[in-house]
């Protein structure tokens, strides 16, 4: 059948994922592999990495015109503002060393975000081969493997022959994981070596978003493999995740230990601080099984999300 004459071209829109961001520029990724450069439509600028997005082509470049739903948000807020870091994804991996020696605070906020989000949190503790820094690590991080947190240990950067590399990608097939970690963690080692043509890609993304060749300042993802089932998104720079999006009555839900706890407690409204007849409380080392840094962290937490709740 023919077009009548004049009759105005019809375009659908494409599905597609968002790849890369930049700013106000995205990569979205279609169905069958190919890449275009898209703008959100008018002044919106909500669709992140790992977004699954509808756009229409205009000219080379796409227009994004809707954002499906999302099975996971990934955000922090400080007292200045929201920022949202990845979409749709199924873990998190907290990515800490033997050095530098690791915030347990960070790592308590970035847990916290994690289950708030519904993403699944995985621990791993690299630089195994730097003693007796790895040793103390793994001991600090005892409160988080009794809690039931999973910690893996990596040496993805040093000479030992067991190098954990394998059990990790275990744990990362056929998910969508956003890796985070301070500087000097081994992040870049890391995502090389999953990803040999990270540098590559990160050139030719670069260049499709017009940001400078050299510019890697932007959150990408990346398949693991040819299938492209399994996912990494690796996002620049490290800062703390601003938890004031959280009510600070559901803080202790979120914190698997004191969580583990709060049934006991004589009053069911219990901020678990210093009311009578607290189960959390009653639990402290070395009578009971809580750390009391856990706890010290609950509380600094609550006291800070209260507040940002009066200024709010
Ligand atoms: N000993 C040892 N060193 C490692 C290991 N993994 C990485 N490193 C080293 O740690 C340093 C930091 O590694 P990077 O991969 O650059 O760390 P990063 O987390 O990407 O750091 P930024 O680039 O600052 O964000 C480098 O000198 C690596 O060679 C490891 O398993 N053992
Ligand atoms: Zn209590």
């Amino acid at each position: 059948m023919s077009a009548r004459p004049h009759s105005p071209i019809h375009v659908t829109s494409a599905r597609g994922r968002v790849v890369a961001s930049y700013g106000r520029h995205l990569l979205v990724e279609t169905d069958d592999g190919r890449r275009v450069r898209c703008h959100p439509r008018g002044k919106r600028t909500d669709a992140v990495v790992g977004d699954m997005v509808d756009w229409l082509p205009s000219g080379d470049e796409g227009v994004i015109t809707a954002i499906h739903p999302r099975r996971s948000l990934l955000r922090r807020q400080d007292e200045l503002r929201t920022k949202t870091l990845a979409a749709n994804m199924d873990q998190v991996l907290i990515m800490l060393a033997a050095e530098p020696v690791f915030s347990d605070e960070h790592l308590t906020r970035a847990l916290i975000a994690a289950r708030d989000a519904d993403v699944a949190p995985l621990i791993v503790l690299n630089k195994r081969d730097v003693q007796p820094a790895f040793d103390d690590a793994w001991q600090r991080l005892e409160p988080y493997r009794a809690m039931g947190e999973t910690v893996l240990p990596l040496c993805v950067g040093g000479a030992l022959p067991d190098d954990g590399l394998d059990t990790l990608v275990s744990h990362l097939r056929g998910r969508a994981t956003l890796i985070i970690g301070a500087s000097g963690v081994g992040k870049s080692t890391l995502v090389n070596r999953l990803v040999p043509s990270a540098q590559a890609q990160t050139q030719a993304i670069s260049r499709a978003l017009g940001t400078g060749r050299h510019t890697t300042t932007h959150t990408t993802w990346y398949w693991l493999d040819e299938a492209r089932s399994g996912a990494i998104v690796d996002s620049p720079g490290f800062h703390a995740f601003g938890l004031h999006h959280i009510e600070p009555r559901r803080l202790a839900s979120l914190m698997p230990d004191i969580a583990a706890l709060v049934g006991g407690c004589r009053f069911a409204n219990c901020t678990h601080r210093q009311e009578p007849g607290c189960a959390v409380r009653a639990a402290l080392a070395p009578q009971g099984p809580l750390s009391p840094r856990r706890w010290q962290l609950y509380q600094a937490l609550y006291d800070e999300l209260s507040r940002a709740r009066a200024h709010g």
